[in-house]
C-alpha cells in the first residue's frame, strides 16, 4: 500500500509542488480525487481542519495546508536542508514562492480577462529576485548544496508561469536554468512526461 494518500480536487492547483517532491524523491502515492459536485454536498469539507483540500494521509497523520505538507515530506526525505541555518533559509524561498503563487492565483481566478498584461509586466520584478539567488548559489539549488522542498515549490510554479507565458524566462538564465535541470533530475522528468501529470489541468477554472 502506498504511504501516502492525497486528497484533492482533478486539478495541479496546490499539489504541483508536492507531487514534484514526491516524484523527485522516489517516494508512491494514491490519489483520493473529489468531483466538485462530491466537495458541494459538503460532508467531506466539514471533516477538514480548514474546511479545504489538498490533504495528505502519512498513516495516522491527516495534514491539510500545502505548504505543511510540502515541510513534512521535506523533513521526512531529506529535502529541508543540512542544518537550522539551511531550514531556515529554505522556509524563506517557500514562502517567498508562496507570495508569487499567490498573485499568479489571483490573476487565474480574479483577473484573468482583464490582468494579464499588466501581470506579465510586473512578473519580471518577482522573478528577478529568485534569478539574483540562484545565480549567487553555485550549486544550482535555491539553499544549500543539495535539492529541497524550496526547489520543488520554485519549479512548480515556474511550470505553471512557463505556460502562462512561454517567454516569461527568457531573461533570467539563472531560473531558466534552474528549470532546466530540476526537469531533467530522471524520476522528476519521468513524473513530468507521465499521463498522470499531462491530464491535469493546472487550475480549477481552465485557465492557464
Ligand atoms: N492555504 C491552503 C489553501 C487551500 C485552498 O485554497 N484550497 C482550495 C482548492 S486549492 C485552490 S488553487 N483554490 C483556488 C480555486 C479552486 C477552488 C476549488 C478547486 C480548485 C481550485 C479549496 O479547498 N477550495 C474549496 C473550498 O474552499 O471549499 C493550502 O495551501 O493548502
Amino acid at each position: 500500500m502506498a504511504p501516502y494518500t492525497i486528497t484533492y480536487f482533478a486539478v495541479r492547483g496546490r499539489c504541483g509542488s508536492m507531487r514534484i517532491a514526491l516524484s523527485d524523491l522516489g517516494q508512491e502515492w494514491k490519489e483520493t480525487i473529489l468531483s466538485f459536485d462530491e466537495w458541494t454536498k459538503g460532508d467531506l469539507k466539514a471533516k477538514c481542519v480548514f474546511g479545504q483540500l489538498p490533504k495528505l494521509e502519512d498513516g495516522d497523520l491527516a495534514l491539510f495546508q500545502s505548504n505543511a505538507i510540502l515541510r513534512h515530506l521535506g523533513r521526512k526525505h531529506g529535502a529541508y536542508g543540512k542544518n537550522d541555518k539551511e531550514a531556515a533559509q529554505i522556509d524563506m524561498m517557500v514562502d517567498g514562492v508562496e507570495d508569487l503563487r499567490l498573485k499568479y492565483g489571483r490573476l487565474i481566478y480574479q483577473e484573468y480577462d482583464t490582468g494579464k498584461e499588466a501581470y506579465l509586466k510586473d512578473l519580471p520584478d518577482h522573478l528577478s529576485k529568485f534569478e539574483a539567488v540562484l545565480a549567487q548559489n553555485k550549486s544550482g539549488f535555491l539553499v544549500g548544496d543539495k535539492v529541497s522542498i524550496a526547489d520543488y515549490a520554485l519549479l512548480d510554479v515556474m511550470l505553471n508561469h512557463l505556460v502562462l507565458c512561454s517567454h516569461s524566462l527568457d531573461k533570467f538564465p539563472s531560473l531558466k536554468s534552474f528549470v532546466d535541470k530540476m526537469s531533467a533530475r530522471p524520476k522528476l522528468k519521468a513524473y513530468l512526461e507521465s499521463e498522470a501529470y499531462k491530464k491535469l489541468p493546472i487550475n480549477g477554472n481552465g485557465k492557464q
